[in-house]
């Protein structure tokens, strides 16, 4: 019988389903993956914003990571929006307890609209308690810039700030150049001791809501299904390049990617 490549999404909801955990299973279903959830907030959102936040309890959380976990199993999983220290030591809690080693965390902060995802007094637990977990995390450079202090600007920048964020724990770092001034692109992979450099033209446009969460949900399907890790960037990168150059353009703000993007 043939076996099925499955990934546990951890994140919130967003009601416009261009980012969050509809993003996330969207992109793990194009790739091939069985996706499953345990969403840690509603957000109430559109493409022009994020309209309201209403998190769950803690247990509502972990109960729902316990279910899926003990049943179905995950190849590989992610963290999304995880809005408070709490649920950030719940979702760590049940990592640890059932072993999750393929985990991508993606630490998701503040919206493009500008609402925040994660209260400032979670910035500890995150750095203490999940990122050591992490088998890669991939902020973008405002997400790195509030990890390590720096400011990070330039691509040498980011390589520095790579290392800053390898030190807090996490086995590699996928720094995204989404934020880089210029007409190119460069997300930077460190591994410890090699930085890999992937780099695309910027496409112009404002439907990029959401690209962080389908970029690493690109990414944790490709672990999922056991493809090396340098391969497994690769793949996310020319996902997001796809989705992005072919969004459907819809809504009135920042719209989402094409989560149907075909890529070899
Ligand atoms: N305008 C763009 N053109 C091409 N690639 C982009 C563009 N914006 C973002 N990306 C890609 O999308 C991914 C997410 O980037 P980024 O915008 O930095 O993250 P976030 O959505 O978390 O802010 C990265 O892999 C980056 O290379
Ligand atoms: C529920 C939810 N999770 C995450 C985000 C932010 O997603 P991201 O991929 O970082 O996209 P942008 O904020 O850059 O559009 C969100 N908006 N909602």
């Amino acid at each position: 019988m043939q076996t099925i490549a499955k990934a546990l999404t951890i994140a919130g909801s967003d009601s416009g389903g261009g980012a969050g955990i509809q993003a996330d299973l969207k992109t793990f279903h194009q790739l091939g993956v069985y996706g499953m959830s345990a969403i840690t907030a509603i957000t109430a959102q559109n493409t022009l914003g994020v309209a309201g936040v209403y998190p769950l309890p803690t247990e509502a959380v972990s109960h729902q990571m316990r279910e899926v976990l003990r049943d179905l199993g995950a190849d590989a999983a992610k963290t999304g929006m995880l809005f408070d220290a709490a649920i950030i030591k719940a979702v760590s809690e049940e990592i640890r307890t059932f072993g999750l080693k393929k985990l991508v965390v993606d630490p998701v902060m503040i919206a493009k609209g500008g609402a925040k995802l994660l209260l400032d007094e979670a910035i500890a637990a995150l750095k203490t308690d999940l990122l050591p977990l992490a088998e890669v995390v991939t902020p973008n450079l405002p997400e790195a810039e509030c990890m390590t202090g720096m400011e990070i600007r330039t691509p040498e920048e980011m390589r520095e700030g790579a290392r800053a964020i390898h030190a807090l724990g996490a086995r590699n770092v996928l720094m995204k150049g989404g934020h880089l001034e210029g007409d190119t692109v460069v997300d930077i992979l460190f591994d410890g001791t090699n930085f890999y450099e992937l780099a695309h033209e910027r496409i112009q446009t404002r439907h990029t809501h959401g690209t962080g969460c389908t970029f690493s949900a690109a990414l944790t399907a490709e672990l999922a299904k056991n493809t090396p890790l340098v391969g497994a960037v690769e793949k996310a990168n020319r996902f997001i390049f796809e989705a992005i150059k072919t969004a459907p353009q819809i809504g009135g703000g920042h719209g989402p990617t094409n989560h149907w993007a075909v890529v070899e």
